[in-house]
Order: C-alpha cells, then structure tokens, then sequence
C-alpha cells in the first residue's frame, strides 16, 4: 500500500449517462452527446464552470439517457467511473451535438440519486484509492483496455471492485485472444522461403506486436537476404582488395535505412560483386587434331584463316598463359567470321559470349557508370563475365570497325585496355571500382574493314584477311552446312526435299549478290518454309522431272515450251493426292517461292565461253561485288582458256 493519502473525488458527482462503451479506470474514450439530460449536464458543469472540480463527472455504463427530460430517469448501473473531462468539441448543426473524451479515474458506487433534472447528480461512494493508478496499477490498465472490446465483459470488469476478482474475469479474455491470434495464424500459408526459424519468431512477435505485422515480416525476409549476402561474400574467391571493398559496403549497408535510394545501389552492387566469377574458370581442351577436324567440320574453305587460328591454339597448347595477339577477322558480310569464333570457343572447350559493339559511342558502354550516376551499371565486359560465369571465355567483339565516337568519350580507346595483354589483367570498370583480371579471356574481334578501325586499337590486333567465297565454295558450303542446318530448323528431312547443286547454282546467281552466305541462307530457309508448308498440308504432287532431266535442261532452261514443264510446287490441282517424296526443288519450284530472279547473267561473263581471253573491267564497286563478279567470271572461262583480272 503507498503511504500517500488517497486523492478524494467529490463526494456529490452529476453522472452522464452512457450506452456505449465502458469507461474503465485509467483508460480514456470518446463519447458522444446528444440526449436531453447529458447536454444539460456538459453545458452547465463543463462549459461554464470554470474549477478543476467542475469538470470531474461520473459516468454510468449501460444506462441509456431518455431522448427528452420530460421522461422518467432509467434505473441506474450500480457502479460507474469518475472521469475527467479532457475536451469538448461541440457543433449546433444539424442539432445541438458535444463529443467529449474523458479520462476513467476511479470506481464509485451510487449511494442515493439526489437530483433528476437538469441532469442527475448522486451521492457517491469511492471504491479505488486513486493514487494506485499511474504507478503499480499499469498491469491492471492494461488488462482492462485489452478486453474493452468485449463490452459485456468489460461491465463486469468494472463491477469487479477487488483486484482479485478482476484477475479472475481477465484472464480466461486474454487466453480467448491468444488462441485467437493462433488460429489467425495457421490459416495463413506460410511462404515458401519460411525457415523454421522465422516461423519460430513470428507468434511471439505477433502477440507482443500486432499492428504493422506485414511490415516486419518484409523486413524480416530483407535481414534474412543481407545476412545470407554476407555469407556469400565471406566464401567468395575474390581478390583482397575486392573482398575489403565489399565488408566495407555490406557494414554501410546493414546500417543504412531501406527507403534510402542508395539502400538498393549498394546492394545491386554487392550482389555483383559476389556473382562475377573473380577465380571460376573452364579447363581448357587443347588438342590440335581435334581442333582441325573440328573446325574442318563447321566451315567449309577459309583455309588460310583455318590455317592461322590452328597455329594459334598449337602455340596455346605449347606456352599455356599466352599473351598472344588479339585476332582480327576482317572480310565481308557473312563469310562465316562470327562462325569461327564460336568454334574457337567449341574446340577449347570455353564459354563463348559476344558483344555487338556497332554503333556503340558511349566508353561507358565498355567500361561502365561510375556508381554515383542515377541508373549506373556495370559496362558490357564486366556484364560478360557475369553472364558466362566464367574468368576465362572467349569474347566476340564483333564489328570494332563500326564504333561510334561521342562527348560521351572514346570506346575505342576503353577498348584499349581491355585488349592490351600488359594491362588487362588489372582492368577496372568504374561501377566495380576494384580490378578485375581479364588475362585469362581470349578475345577475337570482327570488323567489314580496316579503314574505320582505329589506328592505336589496330596497332594492338593481328589482322587475318577471310576473302569472300567463289561460286563453287558457295555451292559446297550450302549442301554441307546451310542445307542440313536449314532442314533441322524446319522440321524437315533429305527424304521430304530435294535441292539439286544446279538449283543451288541458281539461287547464288540469280537471287543473290553478295561475298558471303547470309542471303543465299535466307533464301533456302525460304524455301525450305514452303516445303514445309506442303508437307504438312500434304498437297504436294511430285514434280516429274528425274535428276538426269534437270541436268539435260540446264543452260537451256528458258527455251522449255509450256507443256513440257514440269509441275511446281504451287500446283495443287489435284488435292486428292497424297505427296510424293522428295519434293525436288527445280528452276521453276524456284520461280514459284522465290519469284522471278532478280539478277540475270552479266553480259561479260556469259560471253566469255566464246573467247579465249577475258578481260573484266570494273569500276568502283564493293569489295564484295569485285569478288563475286571475278569470280563467276574465272568459273565461265572454259578450259585452257587464260584469265585476266583487271581492275582499273
Ligand atoms: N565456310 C563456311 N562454312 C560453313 N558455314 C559458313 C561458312 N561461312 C559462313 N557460314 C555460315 O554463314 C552464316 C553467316 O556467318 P557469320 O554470321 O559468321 O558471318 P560474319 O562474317 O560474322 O558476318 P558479319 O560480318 O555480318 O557479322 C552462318 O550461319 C555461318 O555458319
């Protein structure tokens, strides 16, 4: 018991008559008035009078205050709160209308009702000590707000005068709100990345902690995903001064606020850091035989560039740790450089990654963002690594001849760098900020053209010329890469379609221009989607014309009266018939999917059969044309006769 002397409230209280909710000692509520007698009461005790005393009133649960005080007072509850009147808020409109929030101080019990109107006041007898509250009484504060909810409840709570028997009345409340909260709980899925360990926590936290649950969970799952960084960068492989950039940022991090944008930057950041393969590499596969079958095998021709790349994995096998040159494939479109830079990969057993640098102006393209620019990221080199999982791959950086030069700086000379075996082994992007070793990375680069390369970066690379193809090159190259690779892609087999090497001879000089093979490759995909068509339509009527016919007619196709030719694919006449295996692809199949050709026979080379010199003037044309024409020119000439190529 506290030695200080009970504060006393007013022997006599006017009592405000409430029907909703319970005013417990020590907790505090709003409510409305709008009967008779209780706006009598606020307007003569609370906004006139003036005295602290004035404004202690007794507030009587479950007694509904009559609409008008012309009517009987109800019986009254036994038992009320004395209560402090905090505030009053008032309004005239629509009707007269107070709400006021008021403080529970103590229980009373009505002694004798001494007025009715204006507004009832009582004689009162104190049952709590008053002082008790504030200090040794907050558990019983407590208990009573949780349980105000359960209003029938809590009038009992109120006529419950002894501690005691209070305890006795709560109790059974908070362990019905327990099992509540637990039920809550298991009918919510747990999520997926739940370890035992949060599900463990959250009940607890749930109980002491309800409002802003989903809050803690998230954070719960961001702590879980910062620890589990730190981990990760306490088992990675990279070097020091990576691994002490990385601490140093993690520590920031775990202090750092999450709303802050740079929450997201710093740990976009780590996550990098952890990802980049600093000490992850393939063993290589150098074995030269296998390399020549190999590349024998993908490409057909290119025997001098064949010839150079083979000496160049001979000395890697020789002298591992090479810093050999940078390889430069430079010819036309499509004369199969790309191709060979992925067998390279193919034959050393080594991830293959390309980066595409045409048009790139930006040297942040190369060698990234510094991290304090909005959006920064790793450059493309970096961004390589990351995606092959690998420090030693090979890189394509195909098309240097077509970089671009902006304010934004020179990619050239960010090339340098990383092509530079001196210097590449400490390369850094400005997003890492921290070295990263690209000596082990074998890079080839592809261009149309010296002319554009920059000196300085050409100075660095070993240039091998790869010439466009002849007629005959073309032709082999088609039946033994294009075709079978373009029938795989369709879905189709050698059973279903058949290409004479003339229809192929065809295609290269009627349909096409180039050094290269892209387009002769697109027009057999073209075709092959039409056979495609056929056989799954199963419309197709075999075109009549054996093999040894199509060799008859060739050179003198044009004369084919009408009724002798054969029929095309785009006959579908007779849709009865089933189709007939192979679907052979002749000159006119050819004029029914590809339509008229597009390029005749130039008039220089369809003469030269008749003489036997042949002399080809050309002007300025493409590097590619001047080849082709020389030689579909040289393919003309018939045999002994002598070939001269001049270009003026
Ligand atoms: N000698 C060859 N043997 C087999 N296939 C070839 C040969 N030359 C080219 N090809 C094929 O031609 C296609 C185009 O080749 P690729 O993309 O490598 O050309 P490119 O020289 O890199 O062209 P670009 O300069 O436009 O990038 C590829 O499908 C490739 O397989």
């Amino acid at each position: 018991m506290s030695s200080v002397s009970p504060i006393q409230i007013p022997s006599r209280l006017p009592l405000l008559l409430t029907h909703e909710g319970v005013l417990l000692p020590g907790s505090t509520m709003r409510t409305s008035v709008d009967s008779a007698r209780n706006l009598q009461l606020v307007r003569n005790r609370l906004l006139k009078g003036t005295s602290l005393q004035s404004t202690i009133l007794g507030v009587i649960p479950n007694t509904p205050d009559p609409a008008s005080d012309a009517q009987d007072l109800p019986p009254l509850h036994r038992i009320g709160t004395a209560a402090l009147a905090v505030q009053v808020v008032g309004s005239n409109w629509p009707k007269p209308h107070y709400t006021l929030l008021i403080t529970g101080l103590c229980r009373f019990q009505i002694v004798q009702v001494l007025k009715e109107k204006p507004y009832p006041i009582a004689e009162v007898e104190q049952l709590d000590r008053l002082e008790e509250f504030p200090s040794t009484c907050k558990m019983r504060e407590e208990l009573g707000e949780l349980s105000e909810q359960f209003y029938k409840y809590a009038v009992q709570i109120l006529d419950a005068v002894s501690l005691e028997e209070r305890f006795k009345m709560t109790i059974p409340l908070l362990v019905r709100q327990i099992e509540g909260l637990k039920l809550l709980q298991k009918t919510r899925k747990p999520k997926q990345d739940d370890d035992k360990r949060v599900i463990a926590i959250r009940p607890i936290r749930r109980i002491t902690h309800i409002s802003g649950t989903l809050e803690d969970e998230d954070e719960d799952e961001d702590n879980d995903d910062i620890v589990m960084l730190e981990k990760k960068i306490q088992t990675s492989s990279m070097p020091e001064q990576a691994h002490k950039v990385c601490v140093k940022e993690i520590k920031r991090l775990k202090k750092m606020p999450q709303s802050m944008p740079e929450y997201a930057l710093t740990r976009n950041y780590l996550e990098l850091m952890v990802e980049l393969p600093w000490n992850k590499s393939t063993t290589d596969r150098l074995d030269i035989r296998a390399a020549r079958i190999l590349l024998d095998n993908d490409h057909y021709a290119m025997e001098k560039l064949k010839k150079r790349v083979l000496e160049y994995l001979a000395v890697r096998q020789l002298k591992n740790n090479l810093k050999g040159p940078i390889l430069c494939f430079v010819g036309p479109p499509g004369v199969g450089k790309t191709s060979v830079g992925r067998s390279v990969a193919k034959t050393l057993g080594r991830e293959f990654h390309r980066i595409a640098l045409g048009g790139v102006c930006d040297q942040s393209d190369i060698r990234g963002h510094r991290r304090t620019y909005v959006g920064s990221m790793p450059g493309r080199i970096i961004n390589g690594l990351k995606t092959v999982g690998v420090n030693n791959p090979v890189f394509l950086l195909d098309e240097v001849d077509k970089l671009g030069k902006s304010l934004q700086g020179d990619p050239a000379a960010a090339l340098l760098e990383v092509l530079d075996p001196e210097q590449n082994h400490n390369f850094t992007d400005h997003y890492l900020n921290v070295a990263f070793d690209l000596s082990q990375v074998l890079f080839i680069a592809t261009a149309n053209t010296t002319a554009t390369i920059p000196a300085a970066l050409l100075d660095r690379m070993e240039i091998i010329q790869v010439p466009g193809y002849t007629q005959e090159e073309k032709i082999e190259i088609a039946h033994r890469h294009l075709i079978p690779k373009q029938l795989e892609q369709h879905g189709l087999t050698p059973q279903q379609i058949q290409i004479p090497q003339v229809t192929t001879l065809d295609i290269i000089t009627r349909y096409t221009r180039e050094a290269g093979v892209r387009s002769l490759d697109r027009k057999l995909g073209a075709i092959c989607r039409a056979v495609a068509v056929k056989v799954a339509e199963g419309q197709h009527k075999e075109a009549k014309l054996d093999r040894s016919d199509v060799t008859e007619r060739e050179g003198c196709r044009e004369h084919i009266l009408e009724d002798e030719k054969p029929e095309s694919i785009s006959d579908t006449t007779d849709l009865a018939l089933p189709p007939e295996m192979p679907i052979l692809i002749d000159f006119h199949a050819l004029k029914d999917i590809l339509g008229p050709p597009m390029y005749e026979m130039e008039a220089s080379t369809a003469l030269v059969a008749d003489h036997l010199v042949t002399v080809v003037f050309l002007g300025k044309v493409a590097e590619g044309r001047l080849h082709n024409a020389t030689s579909q020119a040289q393919h003309q000439v018939p045999q002994g006769g002598l070939f001269l190529d001049v270009v003026v």
